[in-house]
């Protein structure tokens, strides 16, 4: 039975991963290790209470005593790290919680990995091991009009969440070249699915058209972002975890762009017509101020995971976005829990000045 250190599980793609692989396979160990910030949720995670197949830990990455204590208890075959600060907007408010999270936590994991895995003496890393450092296409900064995103592109990160993503890479591929590590590097586009928080723009804009708010889209709305359904993204790591040559990056998208006016009046056209509301129309769209440093476009061209390990996006957006939008009228509980408290706060300090 294979065993499992993942990190940051309770979140939007780490727990649509658990769903995935418990799914999957019937002999699994899954060690879900999530600090339970605001992003991650138990919630996420109420089907699979009871499953002894999945252990859930409250903790944090960067706790070098706890991750050791789980990598003595457990001697994982695989660590996976899930765990971020993710929201661009987040980043460039406050950048300081990125570097600590995005890459002291990956150090941290990456450290004790290799003290649990590696024989200095033999100077042999044991069969069978692999870290899977889980990124971003915002690593590789923005493109114009033309041209798409390769494994080889150089790095070039714009934000303060994206410089963090991308240092955290460096130190996974340094560790790689160093030490010999067993490592993977999966780098996703933009991700929608099930049990995503509402600061990222689809859920946002469905909770916010549900409601009848304003709909903030950031100068023209004419950003491209490249749309990958989740579930496709958890088979990607699936393969690559499993398949994917030792030391190599993969490129995951969904060979999808869209702009973001695009998204969000197809969003309004949806629960239109499902809610059959008249209150639902485009007059909710306010164009507010951009965000600062916008990448104007991501595209990604998945040819080498493709030719590699034969995955492609199955989920075709038109179809995808309707299982998106019916799961969030299906989970109006959840939506509702993850929506009080803080969450309002959260948002008038971030929408106050747009
Ligand atoms: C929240 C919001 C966003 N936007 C725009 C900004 C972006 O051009 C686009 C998507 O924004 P979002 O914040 O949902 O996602 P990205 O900034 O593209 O980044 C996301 O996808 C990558 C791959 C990650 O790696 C990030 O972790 C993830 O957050 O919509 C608006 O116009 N209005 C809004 O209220």
């Amino acid at each position: 039975m294979k065993k499992y250190l993942i990190t940051g599980c309770a979140g939007f793609i780490g727990s649509n991963f658990v769903h995935y692989m418990l799914k999957k396979y019937p002999e699994i160990l899954l060690v879900n290790l999530d600090k339970l910030t605001y992003a991650g949720n138990l919630e996420n995670l109420k089907d699979v209470e009871g499953d002894p197949r999945h252990v859930f830990v409250q903790g944090d990455i960067c706790d070098k005593e706890l991750v050791e204590s789980l990598f003595a208890k457990y001697d994982f075959d695989y660590v996976i790290n899930f765990a971020a600060e993710s929201h661009v907007d987040r980043s460039i408010k406050n950048p300081e919680i990125f570097v600590q999270s995005n890459v002291m936590g990956t150090v941290n994991l990456l450290q004790r990995a290799k003290e649990a895995w590696y024989d200095a003496e033999a100077k042999t890393w044991k069969e069978g091991k692999k870290y899977l450092q889980v990124s971003t296409d915002e690593v590789y900064g923005a493109l114009g009009a033309e041209g798409f995103f390769m494994e080889t592109t150089p790095l070039c990160p714009h934000s303060p969440y994206s410089s963090s993503k991308a240092s955290a890479d460096m130190f996974v591929m340094a560790f790689h070249d160093t030490y010999g590590m067993p490592i993977n590097i999966t780098r996703c586009s933009n991700n929608y699915g099930p049990y995503q928080f509402p600061e990222k723009l689809i859920p946002l804009m469905i909770n916010n058209v549900k409601h009848h708010k304003q709909l903030p889209v950031y100068g023209d709305g004419m950003q491209i972002r490249d749309w990958l359904y989740v579930e496709d993204h958890c088979k990607a790591i699936d393969m690559v975890c499993n398949g994917g040559k030792i030391g190599e990056v993969y490129n995951v998208g969904g060979h999808n762009e869209r702009p973001n006016i695009f998204i969000v009046k197809t969003i309004i056209e949806q629960l239109h017509d499902r809610l059959k509301d008249d209150g639902i129309s485009e007059d909710l769209i306010k164009h507010v101020a951009d965000r600062l440093g916008h990448d104007r476009r991501y595209g990604i061209d998945p040819t080498k995971i493709k030719n590699d390990l034969g995955w492609y996006p199955e989920t075709p957006f038109e179809k995808g976005i309707v299982l998106t939008i019916d799961w969030y009228l299906d989970h109006e509980e959840w939506m509702e829990h993850i929506t009080s408290g803080n969450y309002q706060k959260y948002y008038e300090e971030m929408y106050k000045n747009k």
